[in-house]
């Protein structure tokens, strides 16, 4: 097996791993069950994977239910529940209308009636109603996305612009209860920061709000700035919430298929969060300090980079992560590192991901490309497209965030 199919292997198996559906049937188990009807909304880029997995569980008690999840997505009917698609990260039109159905249905919700309410990353643009006009929105999540600011960052703005996000949604459903499952992509578990937290009290302030805009120099309106300033739900009661998987569980999946391999493996860090040029000159260096090995290394990071963008490119953090080790890596033996987002979309390209070793810097040189030009045009698709290094695995039902492997291989090949 090459080091890239390897790269493959150990990817698929950590994937499959934490596909939400057991954690989905272990969190039900708690559940009480109520007097009165049983609604479900999923909400995120897992959210068909967790609401197959309840329906299939809840076989019938379901008494109506809707999925809003991003394009492709979908991957088939689920019978008795409504599924959407919509737009991912810049909450479109389709977001809007199919928000729009829950906000109705949590209109028909009786006292002793129940929403199993299943959440995943990718909410914040996939449930919406804004309290500003759609343009300024959709204007304001590409500047945040630009502008290096993380997902704690992002949100904190996002839930005061939002009658659904920040506990607003639980507020919806007053007084019929809420079992929350959430499936969590951020570093650290938040539960008022995974999507938005719709279903949960927030723990961010005005004050660290305007801090934000401050930081990054936002441009907003008279409107907007005023609902920053405004104070956001800080207790909700009516919710009971289990939240599963996460990014650890990514970080030690890999490392079993690693070992499974014949690597001896160590997860460096569950918690990575820097820029992910730095992360992948990082992992770089230490791939360098370990040529001398004899035995096969793998050493493991997961999380979540940022990019500050700078360029016009395309790409995303984890073909940026990938790439920003290309140079680090020439100067290796049989060696490679990979990063991919555990959902199968990094940034808004059709790519999980970016795989380099210590052939890619040549690699790109025949095809007249610099690695310094390629990440300063934040054009990594391209370039990795190139080199053969994209990782393409589609969407994977679920979304506990990123891992990079470093693969050192001395031994089989
Ligand atoms: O939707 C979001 O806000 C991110 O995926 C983090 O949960």
């Amino acid at each position: 097996m090459t080091l890239r199919e390897e790269a493959d292997k150990i990817i698929k198996e950590a994937i499959t791993k934490v596909l939400p559906d057991e954690a989905v049937k272990q969190a039900l188990k708690s559940r009480k069950s109520v007097k009165g009807k049983l609604y479900l909304v999923a909400v995120g880029k897992a959210a068909w994977q967790m609401a197959n997995a309840a329906a299939n569980i809840l076989n019938g008690q379901i008494e109506k239910g809707i999925v809003i999840t991003k394009y492709g997505h979908i991957q088939g009917d689920i019978p008795g529940i409504e599924c959407f698609e919509a737009g991912h990260p810049v909450p479109d039109t389709n977001t809007f209308a199919a928000t729009q159905k829950v906000i109705e249905l949590t209109e028909e919700l009786q006292a002793d009636d129940q929403v199993l309410f299943l959440l995943s990353g990718g909410g914040s643009a996939l449930f919406e109603k804004p309290l500003i006009s759609t343009e300024e929105l959709s204007d304001i999540t590409k500047q945040l996305l630009a502008c290096g600011a993380d997902i704690v960052e992002m949100n904190t703005i996002r839930k005061r612009l939002s009658a659904v996000k920040g506990g607003k949604f639980a507020g919806l459903c007053e007084p019929a209860a809420i079992f929350a499952i959430v499936l969590s992509d951020i570093v650290g578990d938040p539960l008022d920061m995974i999507a938005s937290g719709p279903a949960y009290a927030d723990s961010s302030t005005a004050s660290d709000a305007i801090a934000i805009v401050e930081k990054y120099h936002l441009k907003l309106s008279e409107k907007a700035r005023t609902l920053l300033e405004m104070k956001t739900p800080k207790a909700v009661t009516n919710v009971e919430t289990r939240i599963t998987g996460s990014v650890r569980n990514l970080c030690l999946a890999a490392k079993e298929a690693c070992e499974k391999l014949g690597y001896e493996s160590m997860i460096l860090t569950d918690a990575l969060q820097c820029e992910a040029k730095e992360a992948g000159a990082f992992l770089a260096a230490i791939a360098k300090t370990h040529q001398n090995t004899d035995k096969s290394l793998a050493f493991i990071a997961g999380g979540e980079t940022i990019v500050h963008v700078t360029g016009k490119g395309l790409g995303g953090r984890n073909q940026e992560l990938a790439l920003s080790a290309a140079e680090g890596l020439a100067a290796c033996k049989n060696t490679a590192i990979f990063s991919v987002g555990s959902d199968g979309t990094d940034g808004p390209t059709d790519a999980a991901g970016g795989y380099c070793d210590e052939n890619t810097k040549e690699k790109m040189q025949q095809a007249g490309l610099d690695v310094y030009e390629v990440l300063k045009e934040n054009d990594t698709y391209h370039a990795l497209k190139k080199t053969g290094g994209l990782i393409i695995t589609g969407a994977t039902g679920t979304n506990v965030n990123d891992v990079a492997v470093v693969l050192i291989r001395r031994r089989f090949l």
